[in-house]
Formats: C-alpha cells, structure tokens, sequence
C-alpha cells in the first residue's frame, strides 16, 4: 500500500450558514498528481485552507505527512509549496527578488537559496525577466513567477490551485508540463481547476466534488467505468425504419439511440463489440451508411452523470 501523503475523514467547514465542505474524505498517495476537480463554489479553495491549516472548521480530521495538520505545524509546512489561485507577488521587487523573498521563508542559507531561487528562475522559463517587475510581466508570465514562488524551496508536497485560469495556450502547456516534471522529480501534487482536460491530461487520481461533497473518486478508467455509458456511436444512414430503429434499441448494452437528420446516435453501457454489432446490423439490413465515428466517454460524461450538470455552468 502506497503511503499517504494526505488524510481527510469528514471533514465539515461551515460559513455561517452555508456548509462549504459536508463530509469530505479524501485520500492523496505520495507520487500522485491528484485533481480536486469541481465546479465554482464546490468547496475545493476551501478545502485547500483547511488543509494548510489556514482554516478552521467545524469537524472532522485532516493529517498531512501522516500527523495531525494545525496552525502551527510548520515542520510539515515546510516541506509543502503553495499557488494560490490569485496571483500573490511583490509588484515593487522583481522577478528574483520575489522568488527569493519566498525562497527565504523556507531557506535561509544564502547561498543555497541563491541555487534555488536560479533553479526555480530556469524551471518556468523566466530567465529573461530575472529584472523585470510584475506590472511589466504579462498574465502568462506572471502565473509562471507564481509558480516559481510557491516551488523554489522544493517541496515535497505541491498545491496548484486553479494554476491556469486566464492563461494563453502557450503558458498553459508549459505549466502542465512544469507541474508533471515536478512530479517527475518526487513532489506529490494535488491540483485543483474546473478545466476538464487538463485533469485528465495530468492527474493520476481524481476526487470529483459538488456542493462541498466528495461524489466520486479514482484513476480516470475507474470513474469512467463507473458511468452506464460507455462508447457513443455516430453513423450517418439516410434512410433507417422504424422496426430498425428499434432492433438497434433492443441490442445488447445499448441504452439510448436517437436518430435524427440523417445521423443515428447509439449510446453503449460498456461491452466490448457495439460499432461490430450495429454495423453488422446495417450490413445485414442492406442499409447504406456513410460517416461512422465512435468516442469513448470524457471525464466530461463523468461529471454530467454524477452531478447532473456540466462543469462549466
Ligand atoms: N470566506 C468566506 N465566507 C463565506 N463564504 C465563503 C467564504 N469563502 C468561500 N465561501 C463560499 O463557500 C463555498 C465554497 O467556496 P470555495 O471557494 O471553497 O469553492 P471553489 O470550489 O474553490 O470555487 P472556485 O472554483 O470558484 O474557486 C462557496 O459557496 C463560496 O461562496
């Protein structure tokens, strides 16, 4: 078994009266990248806080590194790296100056943090900045000093929150890819975005959270197969009957089928022959088909079967 990094049972945070996290349990193994994935308002900053010990809460039990996280456990913050999902920097120290000023929170050596601080500069590809100040940076960049920030000191443990919003493609794929070198390099990450993609580009185990609910959990095949559906058929047949519309409704793991302008949709609960099957159907119909495609679900089907909506509401 995989040693916990992270340990959540029940945890329960309440504003007031709106209940921001109602029973989260949540698990993170070292060497995961783990994506805390949920709509707006879904409780994951919240969660975050908790975590860091930046927040109170109302129940419930959070252990980090194996030991209980309070306010004041700063042998286990050390070794944990945050970026926050508002971008956190000095706009009167440049680019050095600020990695430099967060380095020294965990390091003090100077020289040590002289290695760092460059290390963290090359790592986000800021090294023509080093002198620049935020304000002249763009927001691609600035996400990147962020990073570099909350990363210089090497953490063992690594909270991304949101890292991407209101980034260009650009930046956007140098941050995932920075983030799956960090992973490389030993550091377990837990990332946190509403962006469906990019968890399923970069996360080994997913928790999907609505309302401040844990709703599902585990690698992107597992929630996939948790679903009823498994592949979605499309075939362009001009002329389909009744009774062969229904036939194809009849057919083994097909749960829904529409057909309209031409296009027939056959949804599939798993199992392994469906294009074959209805094909073969077709073919042995004699009815002439065009265009076939077949998907497999998304995370985005995930997340629209268990909550009821899309992510992006
Ligand atoms: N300080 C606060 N006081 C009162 N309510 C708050 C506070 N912070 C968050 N909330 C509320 O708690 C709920 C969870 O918010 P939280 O920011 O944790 O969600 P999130 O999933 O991180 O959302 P986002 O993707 O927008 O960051 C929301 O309804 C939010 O309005």
């Amino acid at each position: 078994m995989e040693q916990s990094i992270i340990e959540i049972k029940n945890l329960v945070k309440r504003y007031k009266d709106l209940l921001a996290l109602d029973h989260l349990n949540m698990e993170v193994r070292k060497g995961e990248v783990f994506g805390l994935l949920g709509p707006n308002g879904s409780g994951k900053t919240t969660a975050i806080n908790c975590i860091l010990g930046l927040l109170s809460y109302d129940k419930g039990e959070i252990r980090v590194f194996g030991k209980p996280m309070e306010a004041d456990s700063y042998e286990s913050k050390r070794e944990i790296g945050v970026v926050m999902q508002n971008v956190a920097v000095f706009n009167e120290l440049t680019v050095i100056e600020n990695i430099d000023y967060f380095c020294g929170l965990y390091v003090r050596d100077k020289k040590e943090r002289k290695r760092l601080v460059e290390e963290a500069v090359q790592f986000v590809e800021l090294e023509e900045f080093r002198k620049f100040y935020p304000p002249k940076l763009s927001g691609g960049l600035l996400r990147r000093l962020n990073i570099a920030c909350g990363i210089a000191h090497k953490p063992k443990l690594i909270f991304l929150d949101e890292p991407t919003v209101a980034v260009d493609p650009q930046s956007r794929n140098k941050i995932l890819e920075g983030i799956l070198e960090l992973n490389r390099q030993g550091a377990t990450v837990v990332y946190t975005s509403h962006y469906m993609e990019e968890v399923e580009r970069i996360c080994s185990r997913i928790l999907i959270m609505d309302k401040g609910r844990p709703l599902a959990t585990g690698t992107k095949e597992e929630l996939k197969q948790m679903i009823k559906m498994g592949e979605k058929i499309t075939v362009d047949v001009s002329d389909l009957k009744r009774e062969e519309l229904q036939a194809i409704r009849n057919m083994q793991h097909v749960f829904q089928v529409d057909y309209t302008d031409g296009k027939l949709y056959v949804q599939c609960s798993g199992g392994s022959h469906n294009l074959v099957n209805v094909l073969g159907y077709l073919s042995e119909r004699e009815v002439s088909f065009g265009r076939v495609y077949s998907e497999l679900p998304t995370l985005n089907d995930v997340f629209l079967e268990i909550t009821g909506k899309q992510l992006r509401d």
